[in-house]
């Protein structure tokens, strides 16, 4: 509770120049972290005015004491009291509620989180403790009375609440404190990696002198029906920009040669292109499933019978395939085939992506990546979170980017779990850097225009030597 505290006065000195903080205490540990703070901006110098609910946490109220020894002064936290020192105050510190809370917020609390939200809207910050109050930290959904903060300090590990969802939009800026454990407890216990550009850029296959078209990674496409043609023709790009060294699309549809640099192979039906297929040379990776239709459980079965390293995508997303997978397959659902794949709602894949992304992979095996706003890889070695993307990239065809990424790296020669948490950083750092470029008009293929200086972006993150 000391380095938690400590924690967040240093998060409130570096945010503020002057001015009144004022500190919400609730009944739990949440409250403890919050008189810990208080006592570190007072030594500092900070003018401080704590309020606080009623406590018999042993912690909280043992640094109630000690902020009362060192000279603070603690009121009851009333509606009237609250609103009077809201208006001296620049900063409110939200201590009400932390890992503790269990909605629906109560009516006592709700109005606190009310006058503080309203205080936010005229232009006061708010630095919330661990978890903004009213937000469970385990879901992605928001209770109504939430606090809104400009900033939270969270603890040791990143909570599902704070990355995913409309409760991830009321943290502001996530700052993580370590706090004083023993070395590699905090790996131990998280519930995901978050893996930073440093640690994604070891994972990066380098390209040699003497390579050659044909080292660098042959990939097929498989996808395309009648008015969907755009989505192999998307993934093919989407292979070739992340290095792939040939890439050929196999469709029975008339899929678009969006860039001469792509393969183009027509077959008239699917039972004979499979036949051809099957006798042709096998390339390094397949992605299989993009603008597909009716087929695409048949002709996935079939690719996936072959033990290629394969990328299943879209219209192939359906539970008759989970059985035929194996190890160097990558399945890559959105929240809307991932609820289709596990017989529930999308509001549920979106409540609690990380429980959703192991609850898929023990269905499906593999690597699945369920993708959005952040996605999450999950493999026999647990999950992992990637950073960044651009809330631009909610525009149709940016999947099937991912997919032709994510079959180049396979091709590459990365194992499935690698490739899905590079891929799934390559594609968002791309996205960040076309958002840069376009704002929110962004559309798939600028996100695959970036993709060359996203790989560099993060290659050079990596430790010197490594890249
Ligand atoms: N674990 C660690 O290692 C560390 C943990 N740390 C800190 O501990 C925090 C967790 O502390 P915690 O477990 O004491 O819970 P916390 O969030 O303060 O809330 C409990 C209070 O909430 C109340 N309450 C609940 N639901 C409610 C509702 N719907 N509406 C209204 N009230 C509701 C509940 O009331 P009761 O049900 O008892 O009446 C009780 O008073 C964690 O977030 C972090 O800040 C750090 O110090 C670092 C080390
Ligand atoms: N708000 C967001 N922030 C970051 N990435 C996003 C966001 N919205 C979507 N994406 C990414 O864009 C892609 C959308 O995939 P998908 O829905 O399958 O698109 P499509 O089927 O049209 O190709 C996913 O990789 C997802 O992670």
């Amino acid at each position: 509770m000391e380095d938690a505290g400590r924690a967040v006065a240093d998060a409130v000195s570096a945010r503020m120049d002057s001015g009144r903080v004022l500190l919400l205490a609730g009944g739990g540990a949440n409250g403890g972290d919050a008189f810990v703070a208080a006592r570190h901006l007072l030594v500092r110098g900070v003018e401080v005015a704590v309020l606080a609910r009623p406590s018999t946490h042993p912690l909280t109220t043992l640094n109630r004491r000690r902020w009362l020894a060192v000279g603070g002064n603690v009121a009851a936290l009333e509606p009237a009291t609250l609103r009077r020192e809201l208006r001296n105050a620049s900063v409110t510190v939200d201590g009400l509620l932390g890992t503790g809370f269990t909605p629906p917020l109560r009516p006592a609390l709700a109005e606190v989180t009310g006058l503080v939200n309203t205080w936010r809207q005229g232009g006061g910050q708010v630095v919330a403790i661990d978890v903004p109050s009213g937000v469970d930290a385990m879901n992605a959904h928001v209770p109504d009375g939430a606090m809104h903060a400009d900033m939270t300090v969270t603890f040791m590990g990143i909570k599902p609440a704070l990355l995913f969802g409309t409760a991830a939009a009321l943290a502001g800026e996530v700052t993580v404190a370590p706090l004083s454990v023993v070395p590699g407890w905090v790996e131990q216990e998280a519930l995901a990696a978050w893996p930073t550009d440093a640690q994604v850029g070891t994972l990066l296959p380098r390209r040699h002198a003497d390579a050659h078209k044909g080292t660098a990674g042959r990939v097929w496409i498989v996808g395309g029906h009648p008015g969907t043609t755009g989505a192999p023709a998307l993934a093919g790009v989407g292979a070739l920009r992340a290095g792939a060294g040939l890439v050929t699309v196999h469709s029975t549809a008339e899929v678009p040669l969006v860039t001469a640099e792509l393969m183009v192979h027509w077959h008239t039906a699917w039972p004979p292109a499979l036949a051809q297929l099957r006798d042709m040379a096998r390339p390094d990776a397949v992605a299989v499933g993009m603008g597909l239709g009716p087929e695409a459980v048949a002709v996935t079965r079939e690719l996936l019978s072959w033990g290629i390293p394969t990328v299943v995508d879209a219209d192939a997303l359906r539970p008759d395939l989970a059985g035929a997978g194996h190890d160097r397959v990558i399945w890559t659902p959105h929240p809307g085939e991932a609820a289709r794949l596990l017989g529930r709602r999308a509001a549920e894949i979106t409540a609690d992506p990380l429980g959703a992304a192991r609850a898929l992979h023990d269905q499906l095996g593999g690597v699945v990546v369920l993708k959005g706003g952040p996605s999450v890889v999950a493999h026999a070695g647990g999950l992992s979170v990637a950073r960044g993307g651009h809330p631009g990239m909610a525009s149709a065809g940016m999947g099937d980017t991912l997919s032709g990424i994510l079959a180049a790296l396979l091709g590459q020669g990365m194992s499935a779990p690698d490739a899905a948490v590079a891929g799934v950083r390559l594609h968002a750092r791309a996205g960040e850097r076309a958002g840069a470029a376009h704002g929110y008009g962004l559309i798939a293929s600028d996100v695959a225009l970036e993709l060359g200086r996203a790989w560099m972006d993060v290659a050079r993150s990596a430790p010197a030597g490594t890249w």
